[in-house]
């Protein structure tokens, strides 16, 4: 069993990524903030997912010493001109617990949209993976691979499965939001799926050689 420590405060998130690893990355054992001793998360100040995930698998691996991988995703509006983006998981301002959180985006998003007309309703879900490991005299390798699901954003929200604006996402070639979709359905065709299948190989192999 080789451990991988996964860097994310996202219960519904880490999920996802312990699934689809779980599929993909032979033996591997997850953990996860629980069973690490404290440290202090990083603020994501970046401007660009990449830049965030990396912050997050770094400071995660340097307080750790395990390998470890961290998302940074978020939803890009076409007619918000790609935002909400890296503000997605705080766009209205809101700190609460994830749940309040989520309905209060989806809100907010819903509103600002609301003039938008159906053909101008595009968007995109993005994902950052950053995979951060040990590599002797206290070095630190790092490798990054992105994900995205191109859809639309529809006018009401639907389903109880997913996260975050799921409720309100329609990928193309789909009729069901990605929070009405069975979970191995979404990490099919997931943002998230994508780049934790592509970097599955790489993060095996450094587990392995470790
Ligand atoms: O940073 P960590 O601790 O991993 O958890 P987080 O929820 O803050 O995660 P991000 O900073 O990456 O913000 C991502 C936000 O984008 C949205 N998002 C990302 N992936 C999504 C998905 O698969 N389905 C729905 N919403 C998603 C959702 O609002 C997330 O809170
Ligand atoms: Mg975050």
């Amino acid at each position: 069993m080789t451990q991988v420590f996964l860097a994310s405060r996202n219960a519904k998130k880490l999920a996802e990524m312990q699934r689809i690893l779980a599929e993909h990355v032979p033996d591997i054992e997850v953990l996860g903030l629980d069973d690490v001793t404290p440290y202090d998360e990083p603020a994501e100040t970046e401007p660009t997912f990449e830049g965030n995930a990396l912050i997050k698998a770094r400071v995660a691996v340097e307080a750790t010493g395990l390998p470890s991988l961290a998302d940074d995703s978020g939803l890009c509006v076409d007619a918000l001109n790609g935002m909400p983006g890296v503000l997605s998981a705080r766009w209205s301002g809101s700190r609460n617990g994830s749940v309040d959180r989520d309905r209060a985006n989806n809100e907010l998003l819903l509103d600002q949209i609301h003039d938008v007309p159906d053909e101008r309703r595009g968007a995109h879900f993005t994902s950052a993976v950053a995979f951060a490991y040990p590599a002797g005299a206290g070095g630190v390798v790092e490798h990054v691979v992105h994900g995205t699901m191109p859809g639309r954003v529809i006018r009401e929200m639907r389903g109880a499965g997913g996260f975050g604006y799921d409720v309100l996402f329609v990928a193309d070639g789909h009729e069901l939001t990605s929070a009405e979709l069975p979970p191995d359905e979404k990490d099919a065709i997931s943002h998230r799926g994508k780049a934790l299948r592509e970097i599955a190989p790489f993060v095996a192999g450094v587990l392995t050689g470790l």
